[in-house]
């Protein structure tokens, strides 16, 4: 009898065993394992930071793939079709459809400036989305030193500028001027400079329409829809969403010249707020003059 006693103990004996010869870190490891998807469901915060963790951490990863890739054609505007396959998948992972208005407004041989309103750093995935060919986006010098993704960007011909320094920033978006034509290159630009989710456009820069007016080329205009439904970065809020992208019509700046910038500025400005009024009236559930 005893030794039945004894027998039918000791898988929970031993499991007890087991577990108390743990170390520190396999019980911290366990821990995690179990408190992780359970904080996961439970809290919107921590789905919030661990997908944007992720989102940052997949790109800097990605972008140890993409650098060889692009360091054997040297710095080039041609790697930036390298990244934009790479990045392209991301939507899927996060659950946000992209859905494209007004392609046709791309079909423009000669070079242009592409200008889009800057929501988050997740506006990756709708330029990715559409980014014509030949295309650079103008960034912020601070991204050169983030890390990989950095490397990758500069491998790709991103225009770093200094925003702190205006001078330095004019002169160059001037030498852009000229390689767009030498080089048969478009340029993205955000005029807002910054990113902004306040659910309307910022005052622009004017450094995009200069650069358009001092190349003589068209700008076109692209409006992606408010992430609100999907994500707010105040609340703290990420779940799988819809985007609409849309691409305006060109604006021409034939016969322009620098004293036109202001008015040139303010009607792309007022395109693009109208667009993204109108899409975000449209949002499912959500009645009109939801932007201010
Ligand atoms: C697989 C691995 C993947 C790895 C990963 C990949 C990621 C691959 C995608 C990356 C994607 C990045 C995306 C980043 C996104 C950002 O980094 S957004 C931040 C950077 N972008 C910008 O700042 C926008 C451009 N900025 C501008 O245009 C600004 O005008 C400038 C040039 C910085 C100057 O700024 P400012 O002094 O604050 O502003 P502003 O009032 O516009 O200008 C001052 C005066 O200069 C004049 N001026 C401005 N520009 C010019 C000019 N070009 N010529 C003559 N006069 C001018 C203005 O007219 C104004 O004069 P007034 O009209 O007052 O007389
Ligand atoms: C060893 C160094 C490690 C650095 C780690 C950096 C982490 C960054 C990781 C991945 C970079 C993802 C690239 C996404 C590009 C999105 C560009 C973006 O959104 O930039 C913000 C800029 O438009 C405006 O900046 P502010 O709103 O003025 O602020």
């Amino acid at each position: 009898m005893s030794s039945n006693v004894v027998k039918a103990a000791s898988p929970l004996a031993s499991a007890v065993t087991g577990a108390m010869e743990l170390s520190v870190a396999q019980w911290l490891l366990v821990v995690c394992l179990v408190a992780f998807p359970l904080l996961y469901e439970w809290s919107v915060s921590f789905k919030y930071f661990c997908k944007m963790a992720f989102y940052n951490g997949w790109i800097l990863t990605l972008a140890i793939l993409a650098i060889p890739i692009c360091a054997v054609r040297g710095r080039n505007v041609e790697n930036m079709k390298v990244l934009q396959f790479m990045l392209l998948h991301i939507k899927y992972l996060y659950g946000i459809k992209i859905e494209v208005r007004g392609w046709e407004n791309f079909n423009i041989k000669e070079p242009y400036v592409v200008v889009s309103n800057h929501q988050s750093s997740l506006d990756l995935l709708g330029m990715m989305e559409i980014l014509p060919s030949r295309c650079v986006p103008i960034a912020k010098r601070e991204l050169m030193y983030a890390g990989t993704a950095g490397l990758a960007c500069w491998l790709a011909g991103v225009i770093f500028i200094n925003r702190k320094k205006t001078d330095d920033a004019i002169s160059v978006m001037t030498e852009a001027a000229e390689t767009m034509l030498k080089e048969d290159v478009r340029v993205w630009v955000f005029p807002e400079g910054t990113r902004n989710h306040s659910g309307s456009l910022l005052p622009f820069k004017r450094g995009a329409f200069h650069l358009a007016v001092k190349a003589q080329v068209p700008v076109i205009p692209v409006v992606m829809s408010s992430y609100k439904d999907f994500y707010c970065k105040k609340e703290r809020k990420f779940t799988t969403g819809k985007c609409t992208v849309r691409i305006l019509p060109g604006v021409h700046t034939k016969g322009l010249s620098s004293d036109d910038v202001p008015e040139l500025a303010d009607r792309v400005r007022g395109m693009m707020l109208e667009a993204f009024s109108q899409m975000s009236s449209e949002r499912p559930g959500k009645g009109p003059g939801g932007v201010h």
